[in-house]
């Protein structure tokens, strides 16, 4: 079975308090982004051990702690599921904001549910994609989304962007998501997320912000650098995605992004959501 894990982009993005567990309560809109990898997910041949071979983009840590894997693990451990040969070409980039890995990993269990016939239902690979990192389980309904909490528990929007022009700008800049969040003080967001985005998206630019945008930019100015580019270029709203370091501009009403001259180095996709 070939699976196609998308990215997602984060419109806004508040952390609003600390949690006792660690973890960060944020208020999100999660759209998917159709930048993808590609997964293939098949039985192991008769005899052979569970595997995972890699290709595309280099992706940091042990191949043992990939995601991909991670998720057979959590779903064998239950199910006692056959081995099987998983591989993984890389392509959105890493640690970028744009949840590349968490994507593949709850394409990952939904495959795997799939071949091996286990018929769970949605909510129970969401609780398994929970397990694996916050924004896992947006990748099983990977549709628009409120996102609250950890960022992994859901409110369906009616926010539909499908068609409109867009353009992601990744400089390059590896930020971890752990060092981000350190760099930021939850308070109460000055707008309500869920009334701004329902508002005309000319209109987000005053209303909707993310958090570690501002926190990283005075550290990273490269990242104000390309926003103003992006609106320069006519994007109706631009911003940083998640924790970074990709940044977005949405052009609603154009064919195609425009063209921008960029340093060599950097990744861009340019596409329609
Ligand atoms: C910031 C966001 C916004 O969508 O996305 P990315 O920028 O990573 O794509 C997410 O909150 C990232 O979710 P995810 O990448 O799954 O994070 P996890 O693996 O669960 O956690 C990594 C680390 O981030 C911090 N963390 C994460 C989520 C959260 N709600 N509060 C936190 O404080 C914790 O320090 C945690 O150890
Ligand atoms: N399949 C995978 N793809 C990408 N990163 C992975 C994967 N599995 C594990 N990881 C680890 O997750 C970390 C960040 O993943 P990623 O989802 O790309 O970040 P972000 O959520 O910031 O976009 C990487 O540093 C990497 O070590």
């Amino acid at each position: 079975m070939l699976v196609f894990p998308n990215a997602k982009l984060n419109l806004g993005l508040y952390i609003t308090s600390q949690r006792p567990d660690g973890f960060r309560n944020l208020e999100s809109v999660f759209v998917p982004l159709p930048w993808t990898d590609a997964l293939e997910v098949l039985p192991a041949p008769a005899g052979a051990a569970t595997s995972l071979a890699l290709t595309g983009i280099p992706i940091p840590g042990e191949p043992a702690t990939n995601l991909c894997l991670r998720a057979y693990e959590l779903l064998q451990a239950d199910f006692n599921l056959p081995p099987a040969q998983l591989h993984l070409h890389k392509v959105v980039p890493i640690g970028a904001g744009l949840g590349g890995g968490s994507g593949d990993a709850a394409f990952a269990l939904r495959a795997l549910n799939e071949l091996f016939d286990l018929k769970q239902t949605s909510g129970v690979l969401e609780n398994y994609a929970r397990r694996l990192g916050s924004d896992c389980a947006f990748f099983i309904r990977n549709k628009p989304v409120f996102a609250y909490e950890r960022g992994d528990v859901f409110e369906d929007s009616s926010l539909d962007l499908t068609g409109v022009a867009c353009k992601v700008i990744y400089p390059g800049l590896h930020i971890s998501t752990a060092e981000a969040y350190s760099h930021v003080q939850p308070r109460t967001p000055r707008h309500d997320l869920r009334t701004a985005i329902s508002q005309p998206l000319e209109t987000w630019r005053d209303t909707i912000r993310n958090d570690f945008e501002d926190a990283l930019t005075p550290h990273y100015p490269v990242l104000g650098e390309i926003k103003t580019q992006l609106y320069a270029a006519g994007a109706a709203y631009a911003s940083l995605s998640g924790s970074g370091s990709a940044v977005y501009g949405l052009f609603p009403g154009q064919e195609t992004p425009p063209k921008l001259a960029l340093p060599a180095g950097y990744q861009v996709w340019d596409g329609r959501l």
